[in-house]
């Protein structure tokens, strides 16, 4: 059995990213960056008034002196006048400072008497004047390659007119999910049947991790099936079936990967649900064969899954944040596997608290997990009170009401 530590370091060293394109700028947005970009141009591009108001020369202003007011200097004038010694301009936020000035008074700093401005404070050279390249100066890098980009960086990408950003690319994910057991999603289940879930809710969870889900479709439990349909998987980036992994009398999976020429990775991992989860690797193309019962799968997902599509789109961090908290519901786990359970989670006086678990293997309604709990794989035991380490899912859903 392979711990999950192991498991993810096995994986991991396998896989890269997975080529670079380039995007339309918004397109790129929680992407990762491909190459680092320079500034093309200063920023500001020329010096700029930082405020509604008047442009003068400082050296002209003392107490009691008015300046008569002889130009107006909006936002978008592309070649002002030079302001005249002994005058005062109008300006506003955005405009170029007009040559021979050297300072913006404000407007609420100002006194108007009919066409002059006096100003009852001293005026200090350079006030309210951003100075060109004070920002960014042109051929400067501004994001470094391996950076997420998110609406911070969309601003100063679009404010050094990227209009195309180089990104990783995102891994195509087939999915296939095997199992004569399954019927379409919109058809009602007979005895015996399930709803194919997996497959949607493994196309949600690559997708939520930024990858492009293509569901395969179902296999039914016969090996030409599954090597026709597991051939068409292995084009793909990566892939990842669901059942068929456990051994029973029908679990093709397996086998079918390796007469397909898959390298095995690892098989079976010290995780409780998810255990009985395959790895391996065609080329560039890693596999998964994942359990069939859904809470294991996605649970499975999560923890190996993720953090390699992660790594195929180039990102740096590739495992969520682990936070303590304190149980306020018993729980179970039986030794020798790491358990992983569904829950709740909430700050409660500003502690992070596990209020609800799920129950083991199924879906409980409603109930809505935005955490996992991981329970130390030696204990079987955890009463309330005690601490766990704990994964978040949503943090959004912990706050306090
Ligand atoms: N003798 C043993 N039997 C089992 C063991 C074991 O160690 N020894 N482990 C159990 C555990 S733990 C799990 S998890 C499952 C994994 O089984 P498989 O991955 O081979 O999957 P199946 O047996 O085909 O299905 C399990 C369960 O999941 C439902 N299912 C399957 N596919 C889907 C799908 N696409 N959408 C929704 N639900 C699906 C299926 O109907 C079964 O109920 O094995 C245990 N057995
Ligand atoms: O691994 Mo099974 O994954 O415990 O339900």
């Amino acid at each position: 059995m392979t711990t999950l530590e192991e498991a993810t370091k096995i994986i991991l060293a396998r896989v890269g990213t997975t080529g670079c394109e380039r995007v339309p700028l918004l397109d790129a947005q929680g992407r990762i960056l491909a190459e680092d970009l320079t500034a093309p141009y200063d920023l500001p591009g020329w010096d700029t008034s930082a405020m509604d108001g008047f442009t003068v020369r400082s050296c002209d202003c003392h107490a009691g002196v008015n300046l008569p007011v002889r130009s107006f200097i909006p936002a978008g004038t592309t070649a002002p006048a030079p302001l005249e010694a002994s005058t005062a301009g109008r300006i506003m936020t955005g405009a170029p400072i007009p040559p021979g000035a050297d300072a913006v008074v404000p407007f609420e700093e100002a006194q108007e008497d009919g066409d002059t401005v006096s100003f009852p404070a001293a005026v200090r050279k350079g006030s309210h004047i951003r100075f060109q390249g004070s920002e960014i100066a042109g051929g400067a890098t501004i994001l470094r390659r391996g950076t997420l980009i998110g609406a911070h960086q969309v601003s100063l990408l679009a404010s050094c007119s990227k209009a195309v950003v180089p990104v990783y690319r995102k891994p195509r994910v087939a999915i296939l999910c095997t199992g004569d057991e399954l019927v379409e999603l919109g058809t009602a289940p007979g005895t015996g049947q399930v709803v194919n879930s997996n497959a949607f809710a493994l196309a949600a969870a690559v997708r939520e991790a930024g990858a492009v889900p293509e569901i395969l479709g179902i296999a039914r439990d016969t090996r030409d099936q599954h090597l026709a349909l597991l051939t068409q998987g292995l084009g793909a980036d990566l892939l990842i079936t669901s059942a068929g992994v456990c051994g029973g009398d029908r679990d093709l999976v397996r086998g079918a990967l390796s007469d397909l020429g898959v390298e095995p990775l690892f098989w079976i991992v010290a995780i409780r649900p998810g255990g009985p989860s395959a790895c391996g690797i065609k080329g560039n193309t890693p596999v998964f064969s994942l359990p069939g019962t859904p809470s294991a799968t996605m649970i499975a997902f999560e923890l190996l899954v993720r953090p390699t599509l992660l790594k195929m789109l180039g990102h740096r961090t590739l495992f969520r944040r682990r936070f303590p908290a304190t149980l306020n519901v018993p729980m179970r786990n039986r030794p020798g596997a790491l358990g992983v359970e569904a829950v709740q989670a909430r700050f409660v006086a500003g502690r992070l608290v596990i209020e609800k678990a799920r129950t083991r293997g199924g879906h409980n309604a409603p109930f809505t997990p935005n955490a996992l709990v991981l329970l130390a794989q030696e204990r079987s035991d955890f009463a309330p009170g005690d601490q766990v380490e704990t994964l978040f899912l949503d943090p959004s859903l912990a706050m306090e009401e």
